[in-house]
């Protein structure tokens, strides 16, 4: 069988479903009657009806919420620009399966399914400071990954990573399809000092020059400065937009994979919502760049779904208050005078 083109990849962000306008006004019908006054649940009543739109149902379901995490290894680790060493991210795979990490205690919190998909960490991608990341079926496949991972019944979906120096191939990337240069976008990731910041902005600079004639196709900067799982989870919120399932983004390194959707069809991000803002500070300037406004801010910075995991509880409170509060008229409370 002949292996994926990006072709492939392209066609699908290219006809994307759009809002179901009668689910979507349905909850908003409904939400004018719950016994409150009208905006007072302010954006909880946004979530709902946006859940309700998404999910092409009224009213909007919290019951098969899923969380997964893809881990990759990146080659410009070579380069010093993390505080771990790559084995870690092997050794976090592990961890996430025993149940130790801090996604699967939050994932359990909200009643979320769990999974981990470990992408070739065998095979680190290519350093991309002396060439293209992957290849374009190495891309291809991890795009094709992320895309399978999707339970069918998922009503809600979390995409988390775990990828030492993910946080330089996210800095890379949103340069790439955002403009500036490495110092714009480079952070401390794990916990670099202001030196290590200095030399991780120069590697991206370098990455930035050495691939400087494909930056106008988001595609091409996946698979040139990209990585595996950077890959997977843009399949992941692809396949989510093609079947009924609304996303919560986590933090730099997830939004970057969703940017590359984002630069690649503007509508493509409408139904993801951003869980919160991440510490890493190229984070605030990514999500205005995606033009979404975060749920939480708590000065995580983790990655792992977990930002977003949390969101999950806002989530699933907006659609326990739409679904289970009382009308005006059930309850028997007068409603607003006018005035
Ligand atoms: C123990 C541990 C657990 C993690 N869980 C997520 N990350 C996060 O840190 C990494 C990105 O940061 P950088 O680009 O600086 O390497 C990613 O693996 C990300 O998921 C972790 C990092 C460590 C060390
Ligand atoms: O915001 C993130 O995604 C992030 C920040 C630091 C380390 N890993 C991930």
């Amino acid at each position: 069988m002949p292996s994926d083109t990006l072709d492939k990849f392209r066609r699908l962000y290219s006809e994307l479903p759009l809002i179901d306008k009668s689910s979507a006004g349905a909850a908003a019908a409904r939400d004018a009657v719950l016994t409150k006054p009208a905006g007072a649940l302010g954006r909880l009543e946004d979530l709902a009806v946006w859940m309700s739109g998404w999910q092409r149902k009224h009213p909007p379901t919290y019951t098969s919420p899923q969380v997964v995490v893809f881990a990759g290894n990146h080659g410009v680790c070579d380069q010093g620009i993390s505080a771990f060493p790559r084995d870690v991210t092997m050794q976090m795979v592990s961890n996430f399966r025993n149940g130790g990490a801090a996604i699967n205690q939050l994932a359990d919190a909200y009643g979320a399914s769990f999974s981990v998909l470990p992408l070739a960490l065998e095979t680190p991608t290519l350093d991309f400071t002396k060439g293209p990341a992957m290849s374009e079926e190495e891309c291809c496949t991890a795009l094709q990954a992320g895309w399978n991972s999707l339970s069918q019944d998922t009503d809600l979906l979390v995409v988390g990573e775990m990828g030492i120096g993910n946080t330089t191939v996210a800095a890379a990337i949103s340069a790439a399809l955002f403009g500036g240069t490495g110092a714009d976008w480079a952070g401390p990731g794990t916990g670099l000092t202001m030196e290590g910041v200095r030399k991780k902005a120069t590697v991206i600079d370098a990455g930035l020059s050495l691939h400087a004639e494909i930056l106008d196709d988001p595609l091409l900067v996946l698979q040139h400065l990209g990585g595996r799982e950077i890959a997977a989870m843009a399949g992941a919120i692809l396949a989510a937009r093609h079947n009924k399932t609304p996303v919560i983004l986590d933090g730099f390194v997830v939004g970057a994979a969703a940017a590359i959707l984002k630069k690649a069809n503007p509508a493509a991000l409408d139904h993801c919502v951003a869980g919160h803002m991440s510490a890493e500070p190229g984070h605030e300037l990514l999500l205005r760049h995606l033009e979404k406004e975060p749920l939480l801010t708590l000065r995580m910075r983790l990655g792992e779904g977990s930002g977003a995991a949390l969101a999950l509880g806002i989530l699933k409170g907006a659609i326990a208050a739409h679904n289970g509060m009382a009308s005006f008229a059930d309850a028997g409370v007068s409603g607003e005078t006018s005035s």
